[in-house]
């Protein structure tokens, strides 16, 4: 049998993210190794996050884009600490990579697990099953603006922060989230919209999103206004199937979405560039968690479902659904981090992964 190699970049950063990506590495190389020589990986891992930082100056090394480039995919951690300003770490990293990379498409699927207590207690019977597709290149984090101190004096400093909306840019997620809906058993897309306040690039998208509505007839379309979806994401989760949204107002409401489906913890994504002219980018949707690094307490399941998400996009589906029935039988049997009302650490519940693929995993696999 000849195996496939996948060389993935591995960037740990900061905080939770070294554990997470840890465990992630563990279960993906435990999955390979079942595979009897199909398929394995092979790590390079960068050392890149807040203590790089204090080393160098610098996030990632100047050279980070062109070194991670050749990949086949980059695996990612959290990236900030304290001792850095968030919006130095950010820009010198993750957002770094995902512009820099054109990855366009940022997926963030929410469901259920079996054995995890939705703080929606009346939802838990329902399929509650989500994904958020959240445009990752341009809008509210298109990087516009400016300070200016000196034209008003002390204490009269103005800043300007643009959003930037192109009818290119707002196309193409959509067609993307029209497709996606397309290929769920609930053929709904909903768009995320606040074009009563933010009457020029919020109206440029309604007008596109109704545009490209128009070639999918068989996709049922809503458009809310942000502030009613939050709502709505509370109120009737099970009328959502794929929801379309800008950088900013995806970026929010996943993590309303993870919270309501347990804990932020659980919750994966992939930052695609779906062209695959770029490598694509797979992390949990949490942060660094500085309250809780270093405690071995992690919830790995969010790094881990961003692991199986990796595997789809590498061409993997069969392996990807092995691991997603493992993450549902580990938490069927109870094996839980204290995010989500259990006692196990990360190491534990990375073992009960990993003991699951080789149990529950093979059933259909
Ligand atoms: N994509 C990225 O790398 C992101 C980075 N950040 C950065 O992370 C740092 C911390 O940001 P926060 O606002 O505190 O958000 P956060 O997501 O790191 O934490 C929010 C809350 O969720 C909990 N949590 C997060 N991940 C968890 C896990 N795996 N298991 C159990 N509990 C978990 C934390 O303990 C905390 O109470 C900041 O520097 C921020 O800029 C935040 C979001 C995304
Ligand atoms: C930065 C951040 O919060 C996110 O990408 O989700
Ligand atoms: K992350
Ligand atoms: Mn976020």
């Amino acid at each position: 049998m000849t195996t496939r190699t996948f060389r993935i970049a591995a960037i740990p950063a900061d905080g939770v993210g070294e554990e997470v990506v840890a465990a992630g590495r563990a279960v993906l190389d435990a999955l390979a190794e079942g595979s009897g020589g199909a398929f394995g990986f092979a790590w390079e891992e960068f050392p890149w996050g807040a203590r790089h930082y204090a080393e160098t100056g610098r996030m990632m090394d100047e050279d980070g884009l062109e070194r991670l480039r050749p990949f086949d995919a980059i695996y990612f951690g959290a990236v900030g600490w304290p001792t850095v300003p968030d919006h130095v770490s950010l820009w010198g990293l993750r957002l770094a990579i995902c512009q820099g990379f054109d990855q366009w498409a940022n997926i963030r699927p929410v469901h259920f697990l079996p054995g995890v207590r939705s703080p929606l207690r009346s939802a838990d019977d329902h399929e509650l099953d989500w994904v958020v597709v959240r445009e990752n290149s341009e809008g509210e984090y298109a990087g516009l603006g400016g300070r200016n101190l000196a034209a008003r004096g002390p204490g009269g400093e103005v800043a300007v922060q643009s959003s930037l909306f192109t009818e290119v840019g707002c196309e193409r997620i959509i067609r993307f989230a029209f497709e996606l809906a397309r290929t769920r058993s609930r053929r709904k897309l909903s768009s995320v919209t606040k074009s009563n306040a933010q009457q020029y690039g919020m109206v440029l998208w309604d007008e596109v999103f109704r545009r490209v509505a128009a070639e999918y007839p068989d996709v049922e379309t809503e458009s809310v206004l942000v502030d009613a979806m939050s709502a709505k994401f509370v109120l009737r989760p099970e009328d959502l199937s794929v929801v379309v949204a800008s950088n900013l107002h995806a970026d929010i409401l996943s993590d309303l979405g993870s919270a309501l489906a347990g804990s932020l913890g659980l919750a994966a994504s992939a930052n695609l560039n779906p062209e695959r002219r770029f490598p694509s980018m797979f992390e949990p949707v949490h942060g660094s968690a500085p309250d809780i690094a270093g405690l071995g307490r992690a919830n790995p399941i969010g790094a881990v479902g961003s692991a199986a998400l990796m595997l789809d996009h590498l061409g993997l589906p069969a392996e990807a659904a092995r691991l997603h029935r493992a993450i549902a039988a580990t938490t069927a049997a109870g094996v839980l981090t204290r995010d989500v009302g259990g006692t196990a650490g990360t190491e534990e519940v990375t073992d009960a992964l990993i003991g699951a693929l080789g149990t529950y995993g093979t059933l259909d696999g």
